[in-house]
């Protein structure tokens, strides 16, 4: 079974309630929102105060992809604003353990993400812990960027990882998801599928999450 995830990097920021309210009803069973700091990346994007407006408006499972440098300063805010994952990258952590273990303490689930050059030995020994793991295939930043398809086999390789441990943790896929690369990443091992542009950016954003957990789904 394949989830979808739209990202709210996308929406309409003055009528994000809306926005969020359409892919809910559309079937999309995460939110994803990306939080950016201006400096892990160059773009600078929301903090726990949008999460917080708007929970009250959706029943989705918030997902918070935090792409922040220092992000064990923000865990505890994000959460008591309503994320229900939350996801660091690896990049960003001296203390991987340590930081997934304080998202579970803060009573959240746990992801990590990685960029697409990082090994995914870098999350090797904590992936029992994990409830999901975020393979990026763009370099993150900024919404709208061509799919990189050097990170097909790192999603096989994180998949079979999962399966040969007989672990549930989700596979999650982000950057450059359409009809076309979905079924791609979907066959490769990928459960749950981010898209941002190819959801909100598109005429019709509810005909939109059908369409790619089709192609998905067709395609395992
Ligand atoms: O984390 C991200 C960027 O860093 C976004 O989630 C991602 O880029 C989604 O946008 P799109 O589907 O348009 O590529
Ligand atoms: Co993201």
């Amino acid at each position: 079974m394949v989830k979808i995830a739209p990202s709210i990097l996308s929406a309409d920021f003055a009528n994000l309630a809306q926005s969020v309210q359409v892919v809910e009803k559309a079937g999309a069973e995460y939110l994803h929102i990306d939080v950016m700091d201006g400096h892990f990346v160059p773009n600078i994007t929301i903090g726990p105060l949008i999460v917080e407006a708007l929970r009250p408006h959706s029943k989705m499972f918030f997902d918070v992809h935090l792409m922040i440098e220092q992000p064990d300063r923000y865990i505890a805010d994000f959460i008591k604003a309503g994320a229900d994952l939350v996801c660091v990258h690896g990049e960003t952590c001296h203390h991987l353990h340590r930081v997934v273990s304080l998202i579970k303490e803060k009573g959240a689930k746990a992801g990590v993400a990685l960029n697409p050059h990082t090994p995914i030995q870098l999350i090797e020994y904590i992936l029992p812990m994990l409830d999901l793991v975020l393979l990026m295939t763009v370099n993150p930043g900024f919404g709208g960027q061509k799919f990189i398809p050097e990170v097909l086999p790192k999603i096989e390789a994180v998949s079979r990882m999962i399966k040969e441990r007989g672990l549930t943790t989700e596979l999650q896929v982000d950057g450059g998801i359409n009809t076309q690369t979905a079924s791609l990443v979907a066959k490769a091992g990928a459960n749950v599928l981010v898209a941002g542009s190819a959801i909100f950016g598109s005429d019709d954003p509810a005909q939109a999450v059908q369409e790619i957990r089709k192609a998905a789904e067709l395609s395992q």
